[in-house]
């Protein structure tokens, strides 16, 4: 049994909507999936147990506790949502193939692992559906900390008999290489200074928990980050940040229905960009500490213009679900993908839907129609899927969703968030 409880003939899962009901109510927002799975990979770098609480229930999240367990940590989930870490038991400091090439984000255990015990082998990740995702940058910032890299068989093996600090100036930003280097620098004797770094909010909750389990680190936040290496870190507890992509996804899904939707447990003051397009849309926005509310009743879609960047502009992970709104907005949005060079596969199955869109190249021109017609439709990755539900949830008639294993990885219970709020949304 999977340690979530997912079943094993998930690949056949699909999602089954009847759309055109207005969505209104409450939804509590998960921890997010990207600041998790950093976390987990720094509990390696903790001597003793490390607990992480708010962990949300989520496929990536069971998938690196069994990395971890495939190592010889023990990992306890229990049912209050925390995971609890001891690295005591670790045997080997190997990722591999089988479980790295269901999760890229399996590649943070590279920079933890061979900071603490010299030696981590894992497995390539490959590309994956939206684009070619290379690691070198993961790889040329370690080999400046002194760590020797080679590349064979599909396995990176990195060696070191100790880190040492560099200034290492990332030739593009990158969330999870900023990560992998900000956890292999703590070891690293002396400062290392990470240039152009990504500034992610997932970013600054893995220094924030670093910080608190004793390294020494600055500017977590801004392109430059400061870290004095330290002799070890102990294990603490944290609570894991508010997921902004899920709550983006259910304000969408208020947006796109013409309903209202709060969502609590949530962290607003990261996701600026994403609230200023929702207010372009037409939408009336409020947000207070923990919350945020989108109200559409009785408003027209509009309409926007997208551009993807890093944080804190526009994120890709939203890109996709901007898109399905453009597609029943009036006028004309033009979505522009600039962080991977294949994120647009979405757009077939929108069409399939009865949407309006050019597409050339990384730019989409959607313009927007009265309405969308339910269609069976496939889900090509997680945010794909994002994209496909809030279209069913709109469209007129029943909307098959296939591949919701996508889903699974990145939105907890999903189903039973929006059935709560009124939508007519079926797995099987
Ligand atoms: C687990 C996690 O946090 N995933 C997020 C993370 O992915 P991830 O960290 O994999 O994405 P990156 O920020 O690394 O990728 C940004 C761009 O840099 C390129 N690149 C990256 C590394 C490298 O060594 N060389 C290189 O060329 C990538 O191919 C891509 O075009 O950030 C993405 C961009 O915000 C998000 O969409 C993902 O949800
Ligand atoms: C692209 C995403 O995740 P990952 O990097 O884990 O594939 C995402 O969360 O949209």
């Amino acid at each position: 049994m999977h340690p979530f409880g997912f079943r094993a003939d998930t690949f056949m899962q699909v999602f089954q909507i009847e759309g055109g009901t207005p969505l209104e109510g409450e939804v509590v927002i998960s921890g997010a999936k990207n600041a998790v799975l950093p976390l987990q990979a720094a509990a390696l770098l903790a001597d003793g147990k490390m607990t992480i609480r708010n962990v949300p229930r989520l496929k990536d999240v069971a998938t690196l506790a069994s990395l971890l367990e495939g190592m010889g940590v023990t990992v306890n989930i229990d049912k209050d949502n925390n995971i609890t870490t001891d690295t005591s038991t670790i045997k080997n400091q190997v990722a591999p193939y089988e479980l790295v090439r269901t999760m890229r984000a399996s590649i943070l255990v590279l920079g933890p692992l061979v900071a603490k015990y010299g030696y981590a082998e894992v497995s390539l990740p490959g590309g994956c559906a939206i684009g070619s995702r290379p690691v070198n940058i993961h790889l040329t910032g370690l080999e400046a900390m002194g760590v020797e890299i080679t590349v064979d068989e599909g396995f990176i093996r990195a060696k070191a008999d100790k880190l040492t600090g560099a200034t290492i100036v990332m030739e593009a930003v990158t969330v999870t290489g900023t990560e992998n280097l900000l956890m292999a620098a703590v070891f690293a004797e002396g400062t290392t200074i990470l240039e152009n770094a990504a500034r992610e909010p997932e970013v600054v909750d893995l220094a924030n928990c670093l910080i608190a389990m004793g390294a020494k680190i600055s500017g977590a936040g801004t392109n430059t980050i400061t870290v004095t290496g330290v002799k070890k870190l102990k294990g603490i507890e944290y609570s894991v940040l508010p997921d902004r992509i899920e709550t983006g996804t259910y304000l969408a899904a208020a947006a796109i229905t013409g309903g209202k939707v709060r969502c609590v447990n949530a962290a607003p003051e990261t996701l600026d960009a994403v609230l200023q397009k929702f207010r372009e849309c037409g939408a009336s926005v409020e947000v207070g500490k923990d919350w945020v509310e989108l109200d559409m009743r009785g408003r027209k879609l509009k309409a926007v213009d997208i551009r993807t960047e890093p944080h804190p502009a526009f994120p890709t992970d939203m890109q996709a679900q901007f898109m399905a709104m453009n597609c029943v907005s009036e006028g004309i949005g033009v979505v522009v993908e600039t962080i991977f060079e294949n994120r647009m596969m979405h757009v077939a199955e929108l069409m399939r839907m009865g949407a309006n869109i050019r597409l050339e190249g990384n730019t989409a021109i959607v313009a927007g129609m009265p309405s969308l017609r339910g269609a069976p439709v496939m889900a090509t990755d997680l945010r794909a899927s994002a994209c496909l539900i809030l279209a069913g949830l709109a469209a007129k008639g029943i909307t098959i969703v296939d591949r919701i294993y996508h889903t699974d990885r990145g939105y907890e219970k999903i189903e039973e968030k929006l059935t709560k709020i009124g939508a007519k949304i079926k797995r099987s």
